[in-house]
């Protein structure tokens, strides 16, 4: 690794040759974001909650965004499809700058899937998973042929396609919004605490899922999450982060893990905690992630990738 911060790591776990057709490379270039924020004599000043973040995401990787509340996830995941607009840096998708273009044909071509799923609740399932396809002017049965494989992959059976959310779980609205988010064939998938709402073992399962598709759609993901464990198992590449979105160390899980790059970083995963989470250990000479029951959550290999 080149830094333990802003740089990429030296061997990103997605070469950009692995990456699904369309999935895009994504850059932030000294991107700042202030909010106003009211002070005490009724004027307002404004307040950074991300700056001058810099990072490169490669074409068909996962990328965590982890870190706690506040410290500015959600807000640089919505500069990329402009539901929030930066104040100051840059925005790059294969070198297009997003300001460029318009932001609702931007909204359109990214897919964006969000902790209570944000289905329409008066519209039923195939409905919502078709809905951003047929804006963007697909014929009505290849939308709804797509939408029926979708749920396939994603494990719905298919009569759920007539319901409406409300009747859903909250599992199964979780996997008809991934479904939704995938439906126009995005290039890049931002993902907010996606499964921050269900309960552990159909979390696993939506993660497994999730791993699953991406080994054969190989998006371009941002996955927001303040869960170090989800961001272990799903992140090719872990960028942890400090109020204002200041990145505390930047690489693969394996690489945090081994050497985290301060105090906060290790209190962070846990690894100043004997009785807490995560650790490593050599299991029939493989390196091996446990956690606290001593159960593996992933070997690391000779690259030092951490994967289930
Ligand atoms: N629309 C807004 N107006 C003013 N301040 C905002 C706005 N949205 C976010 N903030 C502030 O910006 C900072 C970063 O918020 P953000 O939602 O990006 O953090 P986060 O890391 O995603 O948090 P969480 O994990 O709780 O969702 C916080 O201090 C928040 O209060």
């Amino acid at each position: 690794m080149e830094s333990r911060t802003g740089a990429p790591a030296a061997k990103p776990a997605a070469p950009a040759s692995a990456a699904g057709a369309g999935a895009s490379t994504i850059e932030f270039s000294a991107v700042s974001k202030r909010y106003p924020a009211p002070v005490g004599n009724g004027s307002v000043s404004s307040r950074a909650a991300v700056e001058s973040f810099s990072a490169v995401l490669p074409a068909g990787s996962i990328t965590v965004l982890l870190g706690s509340s506040g410290c500015g996830k959600t807000t640089l995941l919505r500069m990329v499809n402009r539901m929030v607009e930066p104040t100051d840096g840059r925005i790059l998708l294969d070198g297009e700058d997003v300001q460029d273009g318009n932001p609702v044909a931007l909204r359109r071509s990214i897919g964006y899937v969000m902790q209570n799923a944000g289905l329409l609740p008066h519209r039923r399932v195939l409905d919502n998973i078709t809905l951003v396809p047929r804006l963007n002017g697909t014929a009505r049965s290849q939308a709804r042929a797509r939408a029926r494989e979708l749920m396939d992959m994603l494990g719905l059976a298919a009569d759920l396609a007539d319901r409406y959310p409300g009747q859903l779980s909250g599992g199964q609205a979780q996997r008809v919004g991934v479904a939704r988010a995938l439906a126009a064939d995005p290039g890049v998938l931002l993902m907010d605490e996606p499964f921050g709402a269900v309960d552990p073992l159909v979390r696993r399962d939506l993660q497994r899922e999730l791993l699953r598709i991406q080994g054969e759609l190989a998006k371009t993901i941002i996955f927001v999450t303040h869960d170090v464990d989800e961001a272990l198992m799903l992140g090719d590449e872990i960028i942890l982060l400090r109020e204002g979105a200041q990145i505390a160390q930047r690489g693969t899980g394996a690489q945090l893990l081994a050497d985290p790059a301060d105090d906060f970083v290790a209190r962070f995963l846990g690894l100043d905690d004997a009785g807490r989470t995560l650790r490593l250990a050599d299991v029939a000479g493989s390196r091996v992630v446990l956690d606290r029951a001593g159960r593996a959550l992933g070997r690391i290999d000779a690259d030092t990738e951490a994967r289930p």
